[in-house]
């Protein structure tokens, strides 16, 4: 943990129940802090609006990327309606400064496990007309094959996904609808983490089931904006999230955000892009970009940097700048 200190009590927010990997992410990161409170978001939007509006928030973990089946999309579109919503502030300057900024990452390890609400045989999976699988829906990109393998085990019966706000969730609902179910020729399951099976006392009947094994999940963790800055240490590589658009119509007007990291030491180490929702000049086809760089903070002129990056692009925004975590390279 590189902030909040173990004196002042903090409220962290995941999103819950608790045994989801944002669980995992949250304890990853405040476990250690004495007075640290959990609490509960719904679903990943709820987590940065409380964080924005409820001045008992202080933090919230939220995931951002899986090493298997990539951008956690509803996270990248809530950062990017942030820019979008706080760009007409109308004072003419093309710098975005968010509410809320990165502080930290986390890297959690995704096992996922097929969960019942009694204890059961695999081999029994074939005997029921219709198996509902509740999952949070990154959860599907990450088991395909096993989810296939299953269909193909059991051919005559159909097999339905059921979209959850989180992985836990899927288990409680697992559990909820088979206790109030008396159709014995149906069967609800889900695909969770072992500990969310535990939190709410259901089985495991199969696990290890994710289609890669040291499949990982990366969160990062955001605070309300402060003047305080973050203290970062010496030792670690540090990590910078900016996000832009274009200046559309310019030639070239890609290629001269990204000439601008290759004036400077900078390395870039990732980039995507997602659709921009309001759609300037109601014209199709115009992204919002995400760049990630390390810098030696020592070696660059960040203003000239952040001139040149105001000047190519139509519209940024710097997340913020953290310490790049042991695990990213486990
Ligand atoms: O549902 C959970 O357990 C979550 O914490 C969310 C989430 C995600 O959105 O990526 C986190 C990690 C896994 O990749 C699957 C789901």
């Amino acid at each position: 943990m590189t902030v909040a200190n173990s004196a002042t009590p903090i409220a962290a927010l995941f999103l819950g129940p608790e045994g989801t990997y944002s669980h995992q992410a949250a304890l990853q990161q405040f476990g250690d802090h004495p007075q640290a409170k959990f609490i509960v978001a719904d679903s990943i939007p709820e987590c940065l609006e409380r964080l924005e509006n409820d001045s008992n928030i202080d933090f919230a973990a939220v995931p951002f990327e899986n090493s298997t089946n990539g951008q956690v999309v509803f996270t990248y579109d809530l950062l990017r309606d942030r820019m979008a919503k706080q760009s007409d502030g109308g004072d003419g300057l093309n710098r975005v400064i968010p509410e809320l900024e990165v502080i930290d990452e986390q890297y959690v390890s995704v096992s996922h496990c097929l969960v019942a609400s009694s204890p059961l045989n695999l081999e029994s999976l074939p005997r029921y007309k219709r198996i509902r699988i509740y999952s949070h829906p990154q959860v599907w990109g990450q088991v395909d094959k096993y989810l296939q393998k299953l269909k193909n085990r059991c051919p005559q019966t159909v097999v339905e996904r059921i979209d959850t706000p989180s992985t836990s969730e899927a288990v409680r609902r697992t559990v909820q609808v088979e206790s109030q179910s008396g159709e014995r020729s149906e069967l609800n399951l889900a695909i969770a983490s072992n500990a969310a099976a535990k939190v709410h006392n259901a089985h495991i009947i199969d696990q290890g089931i994710n289609d890669k094994q040291g499949n990982t999940t990366r969160f990062l963790i955001f605070r309300k904006r402060s003047a305080t800055t973050v203290q970062l240490p010496d030792s670690r590589t540090k990590v910078s999230l900016l996000t832009f658009t274009i200046k559309q119509d310019n030639p070239r007007s890609l290629v001269d955000v990204l000439a601008v990291l290759k004036n400077h030491p900078v390395n870039m180490c990732s980039i995507s892009s997602r659709p921009l929702k309001e759609e300037p000049k109601g014209r199709k086809w115009q992204y919002i970009f995400f760049i990630e760089y390390y810098c030696d903070s020592n070696k660059i002129d960040w203003d000239a940097f952040y001139q040149e990056i105001s000047a190519s692009c139509s519209l940024w925004c710097l997340w913020g700048t953290f310490p790049r975590n042991e695990l990213y390279s486990s």
